[in-house]
């Protein structure tokens, strides 16, 4: 009898249980994105339809698998690079039918936010002018060090004193060093597991993007998803270990030391404060690190493919540095190549879409902003519109900066490479540092141009990179 009743208590907590989560279910895949949708479509805001429960996740899914690669070798090197109409065909199709604002479902969580907002009063400090200025020797060397690796490079090819250099793993390198260095107090090597599990993590989740945009996705243990979490787990193993070694051999001031004392004031429990350190030093990594090498090898390639612009920029950069190694007085002084970056970081921006979640109702224009909707501001779409940056949207025109960005596009706050308003990149400034000192150095050794190797087919893998890597022909100066 009692046993009876124990099983009735069990049933009716196991029915409540699945009555609850059924309600939670249907509120967040179908209520929810209802409600949303019909608030945008009573303001007249259309989109295309969808599915019930997956609205235009299939569609999207489909196109980014059937996207034609813009494929050219280094001889048909496309004029155009509009790799909006490659990537992001559909949103092509979207804008022409349904306006410049439209809307899309695909269920409402964010997948990789990179920082917590708390996080940005502790990391926005470090990356300040006088702060920066501190980090210049370990990124002029970290430079050096790929000018040394090049030079072994072209006396190992001994082909006429030009090698084919594959640069995908050095710009890796640079940028993995010097964020290790600067940011965590430890060399490339103890940080090299880090980086090598977090690129798998990364290649992992971004094998099909866009389905964990799925509210609870990552939590269905799917195969994909135990490979994430066993990745994860990982990852957090190893960064605790670098903290420990960090912390025995008494760390000197680094992000990292900021990141420790933040996590002791804020009076989390032991599981908590670690998990806050992970979890802040896995969006440093992950944020800083395939960014910038990515940017860096949009860089040389366009260099490579206008010649012109190539000796430009290396006159500059001779006739500023007389020989030295460039410091943050000479960078602030080439004109040049900061033209060159930002023309590289709009064409090839490295992240193409900004998402945001409203909290609570707001109103942006004409348009009633609901709570919980999702906001993606599509940046390679602002960053090749014609209505904004002229006819010559699509051809790579450093001279359109000139003057500033504010003189290149028709409103400043539509180039957005680093993203924009309280959230933009804290690491901005860092990385243009970067760039700008790993470029001119590289400049001012080598010419090169792109290798018959190369094929140009930018595709999306959580940043938007060259499918097949870059290769070049390299030669001494
Ligand atoms: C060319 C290189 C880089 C590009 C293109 C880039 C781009 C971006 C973008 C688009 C965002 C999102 C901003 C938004 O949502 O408005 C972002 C956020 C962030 N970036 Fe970068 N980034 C680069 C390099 C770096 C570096 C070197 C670091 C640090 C070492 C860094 C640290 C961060 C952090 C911490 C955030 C999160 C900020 C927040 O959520 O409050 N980034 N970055």
């Amino acid at each position: 009898m009692e046993i009876n009743s124990f099983f009735k208590v069990l049933l009716s907590l196991i029915l409540i249980w699945l009555f609850g989560l059924f309600v939670k279910l249907y509120n967040t895949l179908i209520a929810k994105p209802l409600k949303l949708r019909l608030a945008l479509q009573k303001q007249g805001i259309r989109g295309p339809p969808g599915t019930l429960l997956l609205g235009n996740l299939l569609e999207i899914h489909n196109a980014f698998s059937h996207a034609s690669i813009a494929s050219g070798t280094s001889n048909d090197f496309p004029v155009s690079h509009n790799i909006q109409s490659i990537l992001f065909p559909f949103v092509d199709r979207w804008l022409e039918k349904y306006g410049d604002i439209f809307m899309i479902s695909i269920g409402s969580t964010q997948i990789l936010g990179v920082a917590k907002p708390e996080m940005r009063k502790i990391l926005a400090p470090e990356f300040r002018l006088e702060k920066l200025k501190g980090m210049i020797k370990l990124i002029q060397e970290a430079a050096v060090t790929v000018v040394e690796q090049w030079n072994a490079e072209i006396e190992k090819a001994a082909q006429g004193g030009i090698a084919e250099i594959h640069i995908d793993e050095y710009m890796r390198r640079f940028s993995a060093e010097v964020i290790s260095r600067t940011c965590f107090g430890s060399s490339y090597i103890e940080g090299e597991e880090i980086f090598s599990k977090l690129t798998t993590l990364w290649l992992t989740v971004s094998k099909n993007l866009e389905f964990y945009a799925i509210p609870g996705m990552r939590h269905i243990p799917t195969k994909r998803n135990r490979e994430i979490k066993a990745l994860e787990k990982e990852i957090q193993t190893s960064i605790l270990k670098v903290i420990e070694e960090r912390k025995q051999a008494g760390i000197e001031k680094n992000l990292l030391q900021t990141i420790l004392e933040a996590a002791k004031s804020s009076g989390l429990s032991q599981d908590s404060a670690n998990k806050f350190i992970v979890d802040n030093c896995k969006n440093i990594y992950l944020a800083g690190y395939e960014t910038t090498a990515v940017s860096a090898q949009w860089c040389l390639v366009l260099l490579s493919v206008y010649p012109e612009w190539q000796n430009r920029v290396r006159s500059e950069v001779i006739e500023v540095c007389k020989g030295q190694l460039p410091d943050h007085d000479m960078i602030f002084r080439m004109k040049q190549l900061t033209k060159v970056i930002n023309e590289t970081l709009r064409l090839y921006t490295p992240v193409p879409v900004l998402p945001r979640e409203a909290f609570a109702d707001m109103k942006f224009g004409d348009i009633c902003i609901p709570k919980g909707l999702n906001i993606w501001l599509l940046a390679t779409t602002l960053h090749t519109d014609p209505k904004v940056w002229g006819p010559n949207a699509n051809e790579f025109n450093p001279d359109r900066f000139e003057n500033g960005v504010a003189g290149a596009c028709t409103h400043p706050y539509l180039y957005m490479p680093f993203g924009s308003g309280v959230r933009i990149c804290v690491g901005q400034n860092f990385a243009l540092l970067e760039l700008k000192i790993l470029i001119s150095l590289l400049l001012s050794h080598f010419s090169f141009s792109l290798s018959p190797k190369y094929v140009h087919s930018p595709t999306y893998r959580v940043v938007i990179e060259p499918q097949h890597g870059v290769h070049l022909l390299v030669k001494k100066l």
